[in-house]
């Protein structure tokens, strides 16, 4: 018998193209223009995207950018292809699939690379949005984007999306391995504090499972890392605009800690499966400052799985057995 031809789509967010003010407006004109990401009504959304943000957002994104971009371009960018070739290597052997990596905004877009693969006329099509939390906002858009483009197509691969993976084994052990080894290499501290990116409050009320399932993943981790409450902690990070967003905030807590005498911590971000502007220069350099200035002294951040072989793992168990 001769076997499917199939195609594997990792899709993470995306980044700006170049490291320029001009490259960071198209990136978030594109990104904070898909009404996934920003629910307000269009009209008025596009007079402040336009008249208030754009003109000014880039030019602080950029100096952020400015912190971690490298030889290789965005870390978002690299650290997924890292991945993504890894696990295109475990199918070297098999000339019937394919691993590929796309972005929701910004170069490699869905759109091209879906036509790459209807072009090699694959018949079975996985999608990896890189997200473990479903979340209207980042993986329903990957979900929008895909089937406006297979909409164009007359024949429809079978197709498989990976709605989440919040609570898959190998995802919590990944993660509770990481903090243990880290735990090894550079000491403990008092607290384990787990950022995950914000979300719109309202989102919540609406029916948006994400806010539960990053709950969910943190009590599984701190449950496999035998953690008692007040050894660890969920906050969230990145708000962007005035609306009220998930709390507790990562900054309000940081500013607190150290006056409730835990002035010693470790933060992870399980939310994000590489690392990005957010963890690297978000978590990593600004927030911190923020700890350090308001009286902390030690902060460790420990690295998202990115390409390690246990995150490689995941991926390989979600394309064969679609997560559990
Ligand atoms: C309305 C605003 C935003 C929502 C809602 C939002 C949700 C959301 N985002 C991620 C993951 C990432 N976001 C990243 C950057 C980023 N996010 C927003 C705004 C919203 N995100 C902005 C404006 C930016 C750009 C940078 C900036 O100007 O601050 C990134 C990093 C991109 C990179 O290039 O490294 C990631 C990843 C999730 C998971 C999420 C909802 C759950
Ligand atoms: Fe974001
Ligand atoms: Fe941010």
């Amino acid at each position: 018998m001769v076997s499917k031809k199939k195609a594997i789509l990792i899709v993470n967010l995306g980044s700006p193209e170049q490291l320029t003010v001009r490259a960071v407006r198209r990136f978030l004109r594109q990104f904070l223009s898909d009404p996934r990401v920003v629910n307000l009504p269009r009209s008025l959304w596009w007079l402040i995207l336009n008249f208030f943000v754009l003109p000014f957002r880039p030019r602080q994104s950029v100096k952020a950018y400015a912190e971690v971009w490298t030889d290789r371009g965005s870390p978002l960018i690299y650290l997924t292809q890292d991945l993504i070739d890894k696990v295109a290597g475990h199918f070297q052997q098999d000339p019937h699939v394919s691993v590929v990596m796309a972005m929701s905004y910004g170069p490699p877009s869905l759109t091209s690379q879906l036509r790459k693969l209807q072009k090699a006329q694959c018949e079975q099509l996985t999608v990896i949005p890189l997200y473990p939390q479903y979340s209207s906002t980042t993986t329903a858009s990957v979900f929008d984007a895909v089937a406006t483009e297979l909409m164009q197509w007359r024949y429809i691969p079978e197709l498989n999306f990976i709605s989440d993976y919040h609570r898959h084994p190998i995802y919590i052990s990944a993660i509770a391995d990481s903090v243990q080894q880290a735990w090894a290499v550079q000491g403990r501290g008092e607290l384990l504090l787990m950022s995950f990116h914000g979300l719109p409050d309202l989102l919540t009320q609406k029916g948006d499972p994400y806010y539960y399932q990053c709950l969910n993943t943190a009590e599984l981790i701190a449950e496999q890392l035998n953690l008692k409450d007040g050894q660890w902690r969920v906050v969230f990070q990145s708000r962007f605009g005035k609306a009220k967003w998930l709390q507790p905030y990562c900054i309000e807590t940081l500013k607190a800690l150290p006056d409730e005498g835990l002035k010693n911590i470790d933060i992870i971000c399980p939310g994000f499966a590489i690392d990005c502007l957010e963890t690297l220069e978000e978590i990593n350099m600004t927030n911190k400052n923020i700890f350090l200035e308001a009286g902390g002294e030690q902060y460790r951040y420990i690295a998202a799985l990115n390409d390690s072989d246990a995150n490689v793992k995941l991926m390989l168990d979600l394309i064969t057995n679609r997560g559990s």
